[in-house]
């Protein structure tokens, strides 16, 4: 049977990336998707705001929701110090197949816990399952009306301490109205929106980065 695309972009990884650096698998995804196949990775210019956020907060622990193939996993994991750690969520069995392997192909997964399941089930269980008490740095790029929900559970399971950053993608497009409108109007919350454009595309879109005020 016709291979799906996530297995035609990790074979451009395993083929146009270096073993064990991460850059290189970033750099080859991008120009897989920008030249051969379209892909929902946060992209190379959203990227390098996601990038300067993960690297002026230096996280310790880092939840990512919505892993898909791995690209933004990759990109946030490479900006980590030693002892820090990223966990992913991710509830297709055939993206965290192919994400595992590029994780691994950037040589990242003694940083990375990528786990299988929903996010509403698994957040209620990250203190246990992780020995996490709260994430310094969350970020939201799996379904959009998911947002929501899972910024509200995070707080209800304290999971969230004063400073911690939410960096959430695609809040223009596709779009998370609901989302944003609690996000700017919580008295919780300080937030900032970067604007950008959709990956690899000029259409616009950008990222919200909202700071917990606990
Ligand atoms: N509750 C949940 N728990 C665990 N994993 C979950 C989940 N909900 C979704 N996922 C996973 O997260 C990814 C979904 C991303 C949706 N992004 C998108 O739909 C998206 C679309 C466009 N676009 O259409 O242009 C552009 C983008 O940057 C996008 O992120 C998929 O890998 C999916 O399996
Ligand atoms: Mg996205």
């Amino acid at each position: 049977t016709r291979s799906t695309r996530p297995q035609r972009l990790l074979a451009a990884v395993q083929k146009n990336a270096t073993r064990g650096d991460p850059r290189s698998v970033v750099r080859a995804i991008d120009q897989f998707c920008r030249h051969k196949e379209w892909a929902m990775n946060v992209g190379d210019e959203k990227g390098c705001i996601l990038d300067s956020v993960v690297s002026e907060a230096n996280p310790t622990y880092v939840l990512e929701l919505g892993t898909y193939c791995g690209y933004s996993t990759v990109r946030i994991a490479s900006l980590l110090s030693p002892n820090s750690k990223l966990i992913t969520v991710e509830f297709n069995p055939e993206y965290a197949k192919i994400a595992r392997q590029v994780i691994a192909w950037a040589g990242l997964q003694d940083k990375i816990n990528l786990v299988e399941g929903a996010s509403g089930d698994l957040i209620p269980k990250m203190q246990e399952m992780f020995g996490v008490k709260t994430f310094d740095l969350v970020f939201l790029d799996h379904w959009k009306d998911r947002y929501l929900p899972d910024t509200k559970l995070m707080e209800k399971c304290g999971l969230l301490r004063k400073g911690s950053i939410l960096l959430a993608d695609n809040v223009i497009c596709p779009g998370t109205p609901d989302y944003l409108e609690y996000i700017r109007n919580s008295p919780q919350y300080e937030s900032q929106y970067f604007k950008s454009h959709l990956e690899y595309t000029k259409v616009e879109d950008g990222l919200e980065k909202s700071v917990f005020l606990g």
